[in-house]
């Protein structure tokens, strides 16, 4: 089980080039939750995440990781309890899959230690978990974009981390691949992690978030659990398509057919 642990925001904005990109929102990251972050292109998804994993510093408002100013936490510190898997992986990277994925080893250990056995088997481990054991001893450079996508989960895997940040975790994935990955997301969660992820399948978060956060224009517009949130009014509002909600068939969970208005 994972140690307790939160990411709480409080009137937090951010603007850039005279825009607010984030403007006075409030949310929280708890231990044992998959949240996934809706919103349109541009509502501010990826700017929020990024605000969460302390990347960005907020104009005004906090950031509170386990009730401490995230900004007071060092970068060390804050790596070893956090991890961001980003929307644009990098691509330009020449090494070993390996090597890269034993990088999110790096906070746990002392300062020029080289990696130990512990560093190997968490490593292993998190290929493992990510669908990425294959790959191992690939190039990351020649990788796909899909396999690519499961490296860096493997790397923030292997920073152990309470809460874990994933920007649309499902991009280039085929279909197997994005329901392994949102099913191993809902077992980490089960497991003890914060999980927060920016989605575009609405019914991938439908399926597999406990919570969720709407933002539309950098303001949440509705929060908690998605059941509760995600209505045809809210759907509509914010995404403006029309949405007919039926159980599915499998889970009884609210599958979304959606329709231009
Ligand atoms: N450095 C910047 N300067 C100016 N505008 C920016 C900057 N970074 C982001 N933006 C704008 O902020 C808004 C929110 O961007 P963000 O990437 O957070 O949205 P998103 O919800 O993740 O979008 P998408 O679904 O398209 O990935 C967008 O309109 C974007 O153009």
């Amino acid at each position: 089980m994972k140690r307790t642990q939160s990411l709480d925001t409080s009137r937090v904005t951010l603007a850039r080039g005279g825009r607010m990109l984030i403007d006075g929102v409030d949310c929280s990251i708890r231990s044992g939750t998959l949240t996934g972050i809706l919103g349109p292109n541009g509502a501010g998804k990826s700017t929020l995440l990024h605000l969460l994993a302390g990347i960005l510093i907020p104009d005004s408002g906090t950031v509170l990781l386990g009730g401490v100013p995230l900004a007071g936490v060092g970068r060390r510190a804050r790596a070893r309890r956090i991890a961001l898997v980003e929307q644009a992986l990098p691509t330009d990277v020449a090494q070993p899959v390996r090597d890269l994925v034993l990088l999110g080893r790096t906070p746990h250990r002392s300062l020029f230690a080289a990696d130990g056995p512990g560093d190997h088997d968490a490593a292993d481990r998190a290929l493992q978990a990510a669908g990425a054991a294959a790959l191992a001893d690939r190039m990351y450079e020649t990788l796909s974009g899909g396999e690519r996508q499961r490296v860096q989960l493997a790397r923030a895997l292997a920073q152990d981390p309470s809460l874990l940040l994933l920007d649309e975790p499902t991009n280039h994935l085929d279909i197997g691949a994005q329901l392994e990955t949102l099913d191993l997301l809902e077992k980490l969660a089960a497991d003890g992690m914060g999980i927060a992820a920016a989605l575009h399948d609405i019914n991938h978060a439908s399926a597999s978030c406990s919570h969720v956060i709407v933002l539309h224009r950098g303001r949440v517009a509705a929060a908690g659990a998605t059941a509760a949130v995600l209505t045809p009014d809210l759907i509509r509002t914010v995404y403006g398509v029309d949405a007919a909600m039926v159980p599915h068939p499998q889970t009884g969970r609210p599958f979304i057919a959606f329709s231009q208005r």
